[in-house]
């Protein structure tokens, strides 16, 4: 994780938790998320049970073993909103540090604008469309705000971002950068 590293170290720089966590040698966990924006409105999920109960989201979840990530991200897109993506792309990567545990967490976000299937409300989420400018912020994750914006124009990003108490945002680091480029930001 050279460039969360490199991320960590930038404005201004990130509380020490960041940094032993991101140097500690320890792999980070690797999710997937999911995000449909056909353009004009995004597919977000209402998690219904879970790690971010009640908030709106993409679809996703942990890589399970012997899957690669992409798998994994069209499983939960399955699993969870019952659809296929056609053109599903590499977005951003997003890395979670958490004050109170050991590992950081990885999420491969990825987009498409078109899936087959009809959306469906499941046991873990229940789906709905919303316009760019009426995605609900204050009923999602505090790093939502931050990086939706290159989302939605296509922009690939990267960020660190250090919550305490699971959910409340303490700082973060955010870049846009070209995939597979692992130099400096
Ligand atoms: N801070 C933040 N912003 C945006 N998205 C997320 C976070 N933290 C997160 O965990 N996420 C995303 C990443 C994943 O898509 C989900 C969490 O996955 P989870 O539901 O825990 O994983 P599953 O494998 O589906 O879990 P089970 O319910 O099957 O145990 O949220």
């Amino acid at each position: 994780m050279t460039w969360a590293t490199t991320l960590a170290k930038a404005d201004g720089g990130a509380p020490p938790f960041v940094r032993a966590v991101l140097e500690s040698g320890t792999s980070p966990k690797l999710l997937t998320l999911v995000m449909i924006d056909d353009g004009k409105r995004v597919l977000l999920g209402h998690k219904k049970r879970g790690f971010g109960m009640g908030y709106y989201n993409g679809f996703g979840g942990k890589v399970e073993p012997g899957e690669t990530i992409r798998q994994a991200a069209e499983r939960e897109l399955q699993e969870e909103a019952c659809i296929e993506a056609v053109d599903l792309r590499e977005a951003g990567v997003l890395v979670f540090a958490f004050d109170d545990q050991p590992v950081a967490w990885e999420v491969h976000v990825f987009a498409a604008s078109s899936f087959r299937g009809e959306p469906a409300e499941t046991d873990e989420m229940r789906p709905v469309w919303f316009n760019h400018e009426d995605v609900p912020f204050e009923q999602m994750w505090a790093d939502d705000q931050f990086w939706y914006p290159l989302l939605l124009r296509r922009a690939y990003f990267r960020g660190v971002f250090a919550f305490t108490q699971t959910t409340q945002l303490l700082w973060h680091s955010l870049t846009e950068r070209d995939p597979g480029d692992e130099g400096c930001p």
